[in-house]
């Protein structure tokens, strides 16, 4: 059964009060009320009608959900994230299919300005949709949606569709402190948006309408974005206080995003080529321990990233975005330490190797054991091979980098992320498990 075809029973069962909200999900994906025939404007613009021009500009400011690729990836990196971890709890893969279906539909009413269901409610069930988006606008919404190594065991027969890309990092350098319920999952969603209400609503009714397929491992928010994914976004700063973002793949560097982020269509992909215009989604999320950094002297801060804090620029000098120069030297020694974050980066020490970096500060407030902030960065990560990118430059940054004095990795995973949703009646991973059901 097509995951975008009406439910039966069972399906109604298993959603409980949503169950009509979510069958009109998916004969309205199938009747095409997605976002290509929605418009956002008139939901966002009734809902902001007090506020002034740019903020209702900005809430109703839409970021198309269909595509050859997921949004949420080159997009122009938005302000607030969630980010959740899911593990599937079914072993039925046409359950999990028409889940993943329901999550289609929903994303892509989600992204347009509009709750889960039109359809009235009536008084004896709970409404179809949460509410707390109602009055908000899309605000740039995005929803990613990506599958875990542990999807690929036995329990879907989908094991020699594994890319050998998604094979489990083992524990790396730098990986010693990391928390098993912080970490991994079957499936991730990534919710990014100018608002972090719009990002909650997104994950909290995914869940929701997961219930009996898939239940959350752990989530997190992020409140700052901690990159620049745009030419045009201004790069912002992460807790440390330093600009994060300036040597990013940006959007518009169209040969670095096709040579670093998207997996190309190749002939000889047999049972893996659904990931063909995919990418692989890595999250960390990283410690990081402010009040030790706040006594660290700005000359050794500089040290440690080899860049200026205030503006950015390299330590070899120029303004943030000349290029680094490693050969420099100043009284017999390099001018960007050997043990600095930016030199064992750089895909000049990595045989090549870039990524696109799309992460969020967070803080989850004190650490009740420590009276510390318990903050850092959720780190994001989208490349076309993890191992030899992510793992890599991760392998070269654990044993030797300056900064791991003041930084843990304590959780994080590694995700595919199949290509877009191209339209009604497709959903995420289609390519994946669509000849199963
Ligand atoms: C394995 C990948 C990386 C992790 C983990 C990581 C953690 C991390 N980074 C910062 C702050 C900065 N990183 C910067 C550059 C930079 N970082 C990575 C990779 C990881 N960082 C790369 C590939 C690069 C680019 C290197 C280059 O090409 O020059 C910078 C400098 C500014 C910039 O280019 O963005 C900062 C600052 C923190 C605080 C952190 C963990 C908490
Ligand atoms: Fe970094």
């Amino acid at each position: 059964m097509s995951p975008t075809r009406e439910p039966g029973p069972s399906r109604r069962r298993f959603l409980g009060g949503a169950a009509a909200a979510t069958a009109g999900l998916a004969v309205g994906g199938a009747a095409g009320f997605g976002i290509r025939e929605a418009t956002a404007a008139p939901v966002a613009q009734a809902a902001t009608a007090d506020l002034g021009a740019a903020s209702v500009d900005r809430a109703a400011a839409v970021v198309p959900f269909y595509g050859s690729t997921q949004a949420g990836i080159t997009t122009a990196q938005q302000e607030r994230l969630m980010f959740a971890s899911l593990d599937v709890t079914t072993t039925d893969v046409q359950e999990l299919a028409r889940m993943l279906g329901r999550w289609a539909a929903m994303a892509a009413r989600f992204t347009a300005g509009r709750p889960v269901s039109d359809s009235p409610v009536r008084d004896e069930q709970p409404p179809f949709d949460t509410g707390e988006a109602e009055d908000l606008g899309p605000h740039s919404l995005t929803i990613t949606v990506g599958f875990g190594p542990s999807l690929f065991d036995d329990r879907f027969g989908l094991a020699d569709r594994m890319p050998p890309e998604l094979t489990p990092f083992g524990t790396i350098p730098g990986d010693a402190v990391m928390k098993p319920g912080l970490s991994d999952g079957d499936l991730c969603i990534q919710a990014c948006a100018d608002d972090p209400q719009v990002v909650f609503h997104a994950i909290r009714n995914m869940v929701r309408a997961a219930r009996g397929t898939a239940v959350l491992r752990w989530s997190q928010l992020g409140f700052g974005r901690a990159s620049a994914t745009g030419a045009g976004q201004v790069t912002p700063r992460n807790l440390f206080g330093f600009k994060d973002g300036t040597n990013n793949i940006h959007a518009d560097d169209v040969t670095a995003v096709q040579e670093q982020v998207f997996v190309p269509a190749a002939a000889d992909a047999g049972p893996t080529a659904w990931m063909a215009g995919g990418s692989y989604l890595v999250a960390r999320k990283i410690r990081m321990e402010i009040e030790s950094w706040d006594t660290d002297p700005l000359t050794d801060q500089e040290r440690i990233f080899g860049r200026t804090k205030s503006s950015g620029a390299p330590l070899t000098g120029g303004e943030e975005f000349t290029p680094i120069d490693f050969a420099a030297q100043a009284d017999g020694k390099p001018v960007i330490d050997v043990a600095s974050h930016v030199r064992l980066a750089a895909p000049e020490t990595n045989g090549g190797a870039r990524l696109l970096r799309r992460g969020y500060n967070y803080t989850d407030g004190q650490d009740p054991d420590t009276g510390k902030l318990a903050a850092g960065l959720f780190f994001i990560a989208f490349q076309r091979d993890p191992q030899t990118q992510f793992k890599a430059i991760q392998t070269r940054l654990g044993r030797s980098d300056a900064l791991n004095e003041y930084i843990a990795h304590i959780g994080g995973g590694l995700w595919a992320c199949p290509p877009g949703v191209s339209g009604a009646g497709d959903w995420f991973g289609k390519g994946l498990l669509g000849d199963l059901v």
